[in-house]
């Protein structure tokens, strides 16, 4: 078996990254370079898996951020066997939502929640590929906020350097800081 920091290195070994995309200054960290092989995958999986079965209380509902965060949260919903529910940008959800403007690093955008789809108290966590300014978590945990969700969140890449934890003001779980 291997240890957590093992996991968590072989992980940064496969993360590719690329200076000046999508904007010149950007240095774009790549998930899929991760989930192109299997093996590398499957060990993201399980870290992951671990940290959200380690956060207390326990969670009872993911949310996705659309869209790599889906590729994560319903993985996780699955294997805790609790709903997920999607976190769209603007105009993919039908029905009553919930808008919440945002900027992320190198644009800006909308994201929406359906009415509804969580209760008061909630044990919501909010799950993402990345945290770099943290415009798009902070706009997922203002919607699950306003639905009054007790929020927490987890992002496989955080960019430290870019500070985006300051601005949220729930507990942010993350397994790679670069
Ligand atoms: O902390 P921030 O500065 O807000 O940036 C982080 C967000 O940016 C990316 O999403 P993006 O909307 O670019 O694209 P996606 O649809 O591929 O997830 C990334 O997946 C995070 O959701
Ligand atoms: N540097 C970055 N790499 C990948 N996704 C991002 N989303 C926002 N900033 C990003
Ligand atoms: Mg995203």
């Amino acid at each position: 078996m291997m240890s957590e920091n093992d996991q968590i290195n072989l992980i940064k070994e496969h993360l590719k990254s690329y200076k000046d995309f999508p904007k010149q200054g950007v240095v774009f960290q790549d998930i899929f370079s991760v989930l192109q092989n299997p093996k590398i995958a499957n060990v993201l999986y399980d870290v992951l898996l671990n940290k959200a079965k380690s956060i207390k209380p326990p969670v009872e509902c993911i949310a996705g951020v659309d869209s790599r965060g889906f590729l994560f949260g319903s993985v996780l919903a699955r294997e805790l066997e609790i709903p997920f529910i999607p976190i769209r940008k603007k105009g993919k959800l039908p029905g009553s939502t919930k808008s919440v403007h945002y900027k992320l690093e190198y644009k800006e955008d909308d994201l929406e929640m359906q009415e509804g789809v969580v209760r008061e108290g909630q044990k919501v966590l909010v799950v993402d590929d990345l945290l770099a300014t943290g415009g798009s978590l902070s706009a997922a945990c203002e919607l699950l906020s306003q639905a009054k969700a007790d929020v927490q969140c987890l992002v496989v890449i955080e960019l430290s350097e870019l500070q985006g934890r300051k601005i949220i003001n729930v507990p942010i779980h993350s397994l790679i800081v670069c």
